[in-house]
C-alpha cells in the first residue's frame, strides 16, 4: 500500500500588529509569517472504503474534532472524492503555542490528500478551504513566507532573512480567545506598509495582555532577552530570539534551564512540506 509521509512545520509570527475589529468581533491583523525547519510529521495510507481514520491521540482533541480529521473530512466532501485514508501523526510541536501546529498539520493533510487521490485541487483552491478551517492555515497552504493582512488571509509573499531562532515553549497554553477579548488589547495600532515594516521594526501587540496573565511567559522573555532581543509569536506561548548561526543559538540554548522546553530551528521562506512536494514531483517526472 502506498504511503505518503510529509512535514508539516511550525512557523513564527516575526511581528503582530492589530489594527482594527470587524463587525463579527474577528480583529484586523497586520503579521510577519515565516516558517521554520521544524514541526510535526504526518504519514497518509490509501483506504478504499472512504474512512479517514487517524490513529494518533492528541491529549484533550478528540478524533473528529482534530483539524487533521476535520480537513480530511472537508476536502472529501468538498472534492466528492470516494477514497478515505489511514493517518498517522509525529507530534513535536507545542500545542497551543502560537506556532501553528494545528493549522500546519490541516495544511498538510489538505495538500497530502490532495497529492494521494490525485486531485489536483490547485492551490487556490486549498488555501479557500483552508480558511475555513482555521485563519492561519492558508499561508501553511501557500508555503511562502509572507505579509499577512485581514485576518491573516491576505497574504503577500516576502523574501526575509532566514537566521537561526531559539524558541522557548513555556509549559502553558495561552488561549487565543481569551487574548482577543482582553479589554486591555491595544487594537488601533496603524497600518504601515510592508516595505516600511521590512526595513526594521514591528512588535507583537498580543504580547503586553499575555505578559501580564502568564507570567510563564513573561518569565521566558526575561530570561531569553537577557541574551537577544525576545519575542513572542502570535497569541503565545512561545517566545524566540535569533541569531546569526544554528552554534551561537545553541550556545544559548544550553544555558536554559533543563526543564524548561526549548529548540532551535532555522527560519525558512519555502516551506518544507514544499520542498518536499516538489522533490517528490520531480521524482514522478524523472
Ligand atoms: C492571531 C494568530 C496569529 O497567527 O494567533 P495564533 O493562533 O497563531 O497564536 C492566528 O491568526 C489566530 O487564528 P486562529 O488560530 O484561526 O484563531 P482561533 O483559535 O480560531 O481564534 C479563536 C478566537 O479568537 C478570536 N480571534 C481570532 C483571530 C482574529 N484575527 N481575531 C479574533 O478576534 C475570535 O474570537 C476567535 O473565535
Ligand atoms: N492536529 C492538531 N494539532 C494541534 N492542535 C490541534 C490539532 N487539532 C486540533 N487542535 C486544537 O487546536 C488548538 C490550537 O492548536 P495549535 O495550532 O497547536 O496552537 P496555535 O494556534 O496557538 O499555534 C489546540 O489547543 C487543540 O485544542
Amino acid at each position: 500500500m502506498q504511503t505518503l509521509t510529509l512535514p508539516a512545520p511550525a512557523k513564527l509570527n516575526l511581528m503582530l500588529h492589530i489594527t482594527g475589529r470587524r463587525a463579527d468581533g474577528y480583529h484586523e491583523l497586520q503579521t510577519l509569517f515565516q516558517f521554520l525547519d521544524h514541526g510535526d510529521e504526518l504519514s497518509f495510507s490509501l483506504r478504499a472504503d472512504g474512512e479517514i481514520r487517524l490513529h494518533t491521540e492528541l491529549p484533550g482533541v478528540d478524533h473528529d474534532s482534530n483539524l487533521i480529521v476535520r480537513a480530511a473530512r472537508l476536502l472529501q466532501r468538498e472534492s466528492g472524492c470516494p477514497l478515505g485514508a489511514d493517518i498517522r501523526l509525529l507530534k513535536r510541536l507545542p500545542m497551543g503555542g502560537g506556532i501553528g501546529g494545528g493549522s500546519s498539520d490541516a495544511a498538510t493533510t489538505l495538500l497530502g490528500l490532495d497529492y494521494l487521490w490525485n486531485l489536483h485541487l490547485g492551490e487556490e483552491c486549498l488555501a479557500e478551504l483552508g480558511l475555513s478551517l482555521g485563519a492561519d492555515v492558508p499561508v501553511f497552504v501557500r508555503g511562502r513566507a509572507a505579509f499577512a493582512e485581514g485576518v491573516g488571509e491576505r497574504l503577500q509573499p516576502v523574501d526575509l532573512p532566514e537566521p537561526w531562532f531559539l524558541v522557548i515553549a513555556p509549559q502553558v497554553s495561552v488561549s487565543t480567545a481569551e487574548i482577543f477579548a482582553d479589554p486591555e488589547l491595544t487594537r488601533n495600532t496603524s497600518a504601515i506598509t510592508v516595505r516600511s515594516l521590512l526595513a526594521g521594526g514591528g512588535h507583537n501587540d498580543c504580547q503586553p495582555v499575555v505578559e501580564k496573565r502568564y507570567p510563564e511567559v513573561r518569565n521566558a522573555l526575561s530570561l531569553l532577552n537577557k541574551f537577544v532581543p525576545a519575542r513572542m509569536t502570535g497569541t503565545g506561548a512561545c517566545v524566540f530570539g535569533s541569531f546569526p548561526n544554528e552554534g551561537e543559538a545553541d550556545k544559548v540554548r544550553r544555558q536554559l534551564p533543563d526543564t524548561l522546553p526549548s529548540f532551535v530551528a532555522r527560519g525558512r521562506n519555502v516551506s518544507m512540506l514544499h520542498r518536499c512536494l516538489e522533490k517528490l514531483a520531480q521524482e514522478v517526472s524523472a
